[in-house]
């Protein structure tokens, strides 16, 4: 980017993907003001350019970032806000923040998740709560490890927003040597999308701690194809082709990736560890695990046929055999 005057960042979370979007922000002309809950982690970068918990190798730039545990003082004059906590955890970390600190700021959702309660995609949620215009807001998607990102691995991405100036100006932001951004419009299709491939990806995890194989693995993915297809053209039939990276190659990446924390997480429960032994296991969140909740009850007035999406569900939220509800599976899928 060219311009001389730096454009100023607020990126909001101190995990992997706040980290490796730190990292890919920094290659361009900006200054981040980068929020972290957490103090230790905060003096730590100051002191040393890394994140110590997450994505450590990562040197960090003290000329074009600057730690701030205060989140007022990260958004004050950004022109951008970049959400990168879990869905979850979204609402506690914009806690005080009024429609007023969002006026004239692009807003840029990094979640792949659903707020959980609510059941309310993110981009609506800060449409809603702090009065950002839809076409203000945009989402980050596509096939993109935070590890990967680490290494310099040449990556993609996707953003999308109703607004085509968003979008573009987003992808720009996020383009750099290793990472090419594109603009896309179908933006509930493609943050619904990545909500899903997260459910997906526990499944597949599922079913490989409970020892079934790629065979296995490669059917359900080309079910749940179908399952996804069915669910996002039933909330909002408009023309898209999933087999695009932001649909398929999220989905791809995080089935059959080994840095997947949902795939991860599945794959402790398909071994038998209860979720509370799972995410302690884990020193990450696994988006699937809330966001089965909200797709299940979403799904609920709808009835879209969605066996990967219930049979997550019974075993998450039910108490369900692992075993048996993929022994269902097995008998359904084709
Ligand atoms: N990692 C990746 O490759 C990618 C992730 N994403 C998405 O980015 C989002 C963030 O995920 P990711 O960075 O991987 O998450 P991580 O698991 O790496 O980090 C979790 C973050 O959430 C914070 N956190 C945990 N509990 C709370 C809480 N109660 N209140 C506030 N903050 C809390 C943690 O803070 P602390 O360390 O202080 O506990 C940490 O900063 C998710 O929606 C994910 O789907 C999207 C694309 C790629
Ligand atoms: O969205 C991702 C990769 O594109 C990250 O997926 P996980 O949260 O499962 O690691």
């Amino acid at each position: 980017m060219k311009n001389a005057t730096p454009i100023r960042i607020a990126m909001i979370g101190g995990g992997s993907w706040a980290t490796a979007l730190v990292k890919i922000l920094s290659e361009n002309n900006v200054t981040i003001r980068w929020w972290l809950r957490n103090e230790v982690d905060a003096a730590h970068i100051k002191r040393f350019n890394r994140n110590k918990s997450y994505l450590s190798d990562v040197q960090i730039n003290p000329r074009k970032v600057k730690v701030t545990t205060k989140i007022r003082e990260a958004i004050r004059d950004a022109d951008y806000v970049i959400l990168a906590v879990p869905a979850a955890f979204v609402s506690d970390a914009l806690l005080g923040l009024t429609p007023a600190h969002f006026t004239g700021k692009l807003v840029v959702s990094a979640i792949k998740g659903m707020i959980p309660n609510i059941n309310q995609l993110v981009t609506d949620w800060v449409e809603a709560k702090f009065a950002v215009p839809k076409d203000h807001i945009s989402c980050i998607a596509g096939p993109c490890h935070a590890e990967e990102v680490a290494l310099e691995k040449q990556s993609y991405l996707t953003i999308a927003s109703t607004g085509a100036a968003c979008a573009e100006a987003v992808s720009a932001l996020l383009t750099c040597r290793f990472v090419k951004a594109s603009p896309i419009n179908d933006l509930y299709g493609v943050e619904y999308c990545a909500v899903m491939k997260n459910i997906i990806a526990l499944a597949c995890g599922i079913t490989h701690g409970l020892g079934y194989g790629d065979n296995f693995q490669a059917v359900l993915v080309s079910n749940a194809t179908q399952e996804i297809r069915r669910f996002v053209d039933t909330l909002f039939p408009v023309a898209r082709d999933l087999s695009q990276s932001a649909y398929l190659g999220d989905l791809l990446v995080t089935c059959y990736s080994p840095f997947s924390r949902n795939r991860t997480f599945g794959n402790l429960i398909g071994r038998g560890y209860t979720i509370q032994s799972a995410q302690m296991e884990m020193n990450m969140i696994a988006e699937g695990y809330y966001a089965v909740r909200s797709i299940y009850a979403i799904n609920e007035p709808h009835q879209v046929p969605m066996p990967i999406v219930s049979a997550v569900y019974r075993i998450l939220y039910e108490g369900a055999s692992p075993g048996a509800e993929m022994n269902a599976l097995k008998r359904e899928m084709r």
